[in-house]
């Protein structure tokens, strides 16, 4: 099935990047790599820029300066925050996970498609739920189903918005043990989180945002309490009205 060994992701680069919308900044200036197969939290308060960053490396929001770039074409999976994810469509869950193969030749399109969507449900626990409505899951059991499409979907770089948001701990870590797998398998992960314990647990790497970068590094040199009250300040200090970045390009 999807995941198969020593799939490196590339690097991810972003030289100067500016993302907002309607010319309102929301994060600004920042500048660095994502390095191959590496594994980062997005951490920083409420209104940081986190899901604006991930939609700018997902390719959902253009910047409004700067540059995003990675290395060669990658297939790129973004699993957005649960709140934008329209649950009303009336698919059942062997549908929603099949979707992930769409770019590879269509839904049930080739042999063996079916059994590979079998194991990606099997992986994340939902074997048995193939014919159920996803309007009928449990908020944990519709970000299974999620996962499970981000398994066959089988891409360089995973991009994931607040995968853990109101997921038990049972959930939480079968979800993380994934993610997990996915690193090990070398792909390029990065996503918002903001349960610090658990980045402190799984990821290496955080890169520490207030509407720009605070820190970005190995995680136990980010994470610091003067760090994380810095981001703290820096946001509360922020004029949400502010027009356009004041500060040289
Ligand atoms: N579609 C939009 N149109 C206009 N402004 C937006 C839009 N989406 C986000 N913003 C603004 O951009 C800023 C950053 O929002 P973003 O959602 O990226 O923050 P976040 O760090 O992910 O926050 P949270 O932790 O609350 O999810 C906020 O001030 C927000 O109001």
């Amino acid at each position: 099935m999807a995941g198969k060994a020593s799939k490196l992701g590339p690097a991810i680069r972003l030289d100067n990047v500016t993302l907002g919308y309607d010319r309102h900044p929301a994060v600004h200036h920042l500048s660095g790599a994502f390095e191959p197969g590496s594994l980062t939290a997005v951490v920083g308060p409420n209104g940081a820029g986190k899901s604006t960053l991930l939609k700018g490396l997902a390719g959902a929001l253009a910047p409004l300066s700067g540059r995003i770039a990675a290395e060669g074409e990658p297939r790129i999976a973004y699993l957005p925050q649960a709140a934008d994810i329209d649950r009303s469509f009336p698919i059942c869950v062997e549908d929603l996970v099949s979707m992930g193969l769409w770019r590879r030749g269509g839904l049930f399109g080739r042999i063996g498609d079916r059994r590979r969507v079998g194991e990606a449900m099997a992986a994340v626990g939902l074997t048995g739920f193939e014919a159920r409505p996803i309007g009928s899951l449990s908020g944990g059991q519709m970000q299974r189903a999620l996962f499970a499409r981000l398994l066959l979907q089988d891409a360089g770089v995973i991009l994931l918005d607040e995968p853990l948001t109101a997921i038990d701990a049972r959930t939480a870590a079968d979800l993380m043990d994934l993610v997990r797998r996915w690193h090990g398998e070398r792909r390029t992960v990065v996503a918002v989180l903001h349960d610090i314990d658990k980045v402190r647990e799984v990821f290496p790497r955080t890169l520490l945002i207030a509407r720009e970068a605070v820190a970005w590094g190995d995680t136990a040199e980010v994470l610091t309490p003067a760090n994380l009250l810095r981001a703290r300040r820096m946001l509360e200090a922020h004029d949400p009205g502010a027009e356009v970045c004041e500060r040289a390009a």
